[in-house]
């Protein structure tokens, strides 16, 4: 089932998006710095495009759990010139981050579009920025800060109270000024979730529900923890992160299939070859 939803600056492909990631920090969890230099990250966004990314998702900063944060002034210097080059290449870009002068240098620079995990939350400005410039806006989830999140997660539902926050948050952004166009929305898989509790597959599992809230949904389960977990080995040790491509594949294969907009992804040809699998099984290959 195909997205219904087209955000402004972004591409519409008739099926579910691939977003790339391209993390321009020293310590982030599923790629531990490969691409802190901004040549190398301007690099390696230009390959996940050819990879097939429809968009690319630029952060620098990291917001593993436990991840300690990084000043504003050096999280523009990572990001900055790594938007600005690939935009000028006419990719579509995302900023991912929660401050919001960084994306408003990162809309300037030429990004469609702020990926912001704190819903709102981190930066009291952001709904601001958010509303002036008028660029896609995904609002994630989130409980708190890298470094005691997990302390977060407590739920009775987590479907049901996941949902009860995005909607007031996405209630929150509206009333400062934001169109609801601009809105995507994200579960927020592995902040405040605990993988030994099964948030993320609950949330996972109930996807479908989103779509009450009226806005596309963005996924990002790439490499995450529950997956690791999940892959464990007979001696109960986790899957390397960087081994659960196979995994992230088949979670954007059930993702695209349960209408997601877009998957947010560290492998991209993977990933791109799953949707474009989804969208053939979903239209009986009536796309050929
Ligand atoms: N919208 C959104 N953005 C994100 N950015 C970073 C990470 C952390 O993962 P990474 O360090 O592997 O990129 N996860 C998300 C996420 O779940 N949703």
């Amino acid at each position: 089932m195909a997205s219904k939803h087209t955000l402004p600056g972004l591409p519409d492909r008739g099926r579910c998006l691939v977003m790339g990631v391209v993390n321009v920090t020293p310590d982030s969890f599923s790629d531990g710095g490969s691409w802190f230099d901004p040549e190398r990250a301007i690099e390696h966004g230009l390959h996940l495009v050819e990879e097939g990314a429809d968009l690319v998702d630029v952060g620098g900063e990291s917001t593993r759990p436990g991840a300690q944060r990084v000043s504003a002034a050096e999280e523009l210097r990572r990001v900055e010139p790594v938007v600005r080059e690939l935009a000028a290449r006419g990719i579509a870009v995302s900023v991912d981050t929660m401050r919001a002068e960084v994306a408003a240098s990162a809309v300037e620079a030429g990004a469609v579009l702020v990926n912001d995990v704190s819903g709102g939350l981190a930066d009291p400005e952001m709904a601001r920025l958010v509303a002036s410039s008028g660029v896609a806006y995904v609002l994630m989830h989130w409980r708190g800060h890298s470094h005691d999140m997990q302390s977060r997660a407590v739920y009775t539902d987590v479907v049901q109270e996941v949902l009860d926050e995005l909607r007031d948050r996405m209630e929150a952004m509206i009333s400062a000024g934001v169109d609801p166009g601009q809105i995507v929305l994200d579960p927020g898989l592995g902040f405040s979730k605990r993988p030994e509790q099964a948030h993320n597959w609950a949330l996972l599992q109930h996807l479908d529900r989103f779509h009450e809230l009226g806005r596309p949904v963005l996924v990002a389960g790439s490499r995450k923890r529950f997956l690791s977990r999940l892959l464990g080995d007979a001696k109960g040790e986790d899957r390397p992160f960087v081994e659960c491509d196979a995994a992230t594949a088949a979670v954007t294969t059930l993702s695209a299939d349960r209408g997601a907009w877009a998957v947010r992804v560290h492998d991209v040809r993977s990933n791109a070859d799953a949707v474009r699998v989804a969208a053939a099984w979903v239209d009986g290959g009536a796309a050929l």
